[in-house]
């Protein structure tokens, strides 16, 4: 992203955004409430549009890529919708729409990414369940759970920890790093680190939309974040 500028509702909620992504980076998008940190990753993916500025996703803008099965996103909440209850495995399922045809059934690939996914996540006993009963921390290891099924280059999670328990945090921590000791990309928003710290290898920290990504602003906000002095 180039000079990325959103503006919602009269609001500038992004401001002048400069950032590059690399292969292999694990990427920490911090910051108080409401500083713009879902919105820079939508805006990133091209779910919301730039009200100036420009963006690529390998290279190409948003509305011409069509490589999405390089790209897993784990969106902040379930998607409700459809009004038909899916069920978890059918969640996580939908991760691999974007490596199947049309004319192609479900392949045994497919099943095994999702039972792999299923386990990764320790939501196989529940893969029967309707998605919309399980707890909030369940639902996101869904989320998590459908972007691992697309087996994608790049994760790209939206709080992806919040609500989730620790036990389940150590979990993701740990398929995170095999992740990337794999190559694979995250990009994560996160308002607390906890046991992904060790795997971040660059963090920024946005406030009102801006990008504040010198180290002294990093170690301020991490200071307030854990109570210790900078
Ligand atoms: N669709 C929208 N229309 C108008 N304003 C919006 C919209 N989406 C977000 N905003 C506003 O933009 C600002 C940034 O929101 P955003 O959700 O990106 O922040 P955030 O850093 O992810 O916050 P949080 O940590 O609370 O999730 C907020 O003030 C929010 O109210």
């Amino acid at each position: 992203m180039t000079g990325g500028h959103v503006r919602l509702e009269g609001r500038d909620v992004l401001r002048g955004i400069d950032l590059t992504v690399e292969p292999g980076d694990v990427l920490a998008v911090m910051g108080p409430n409401g500083a713009g940190k879902s919105t820079l990753i939508k805006a990133l993916l091209g779910l919301i549009p730039l009200s100036s500025g420009r963006t690529e996703i390998f290279g190409a803008a948003p509305a011409r890529f069509r490589d999405w099965k390089r790209i897993g996103y784990v969106p902040q909440r379930l998607p409700m919708g459809g009004g038909v209850p899916a069920t978890v495995r059918e969640v996580v399922s939908s991760g691999r729409v974007a490596r199947q045809s049309r004319w192609r059934p479900t392949s045994a690939a497919d099943r095994a990414a999702v039972d792999s996914a299923l386990e990764a996540v320790g939501l196989s006993h529940r893969a029967r369940d309707s998605a919309h009963l399980l707890s909030g921390g369940q639902q996101q290891r869904v989320l998590i759970a459908r972007a691992l099924a697309g087996e994608p280059e790049v994760f790209v999670m939206d709080e992806p920890t919040a609500g989730v328990d620790a036990a389940s945090q150590a979990a993701l921590a740990r398929t995170l790093r095999d992740l990337t000791a794999a190559g694979r990309t995250v990009v994560l928003v996160t308002h607390e680190l906890g046991p992904l710290a060790p795997l971040i290898t660059r963090s920024i920290v946005l406030d009102h939309g801006r990008m504040a990504n010198d180290s002294a602003a990093l170690t301020a906000h991490l200071s307030t974040e854990t109570g210790t002095p900078a």
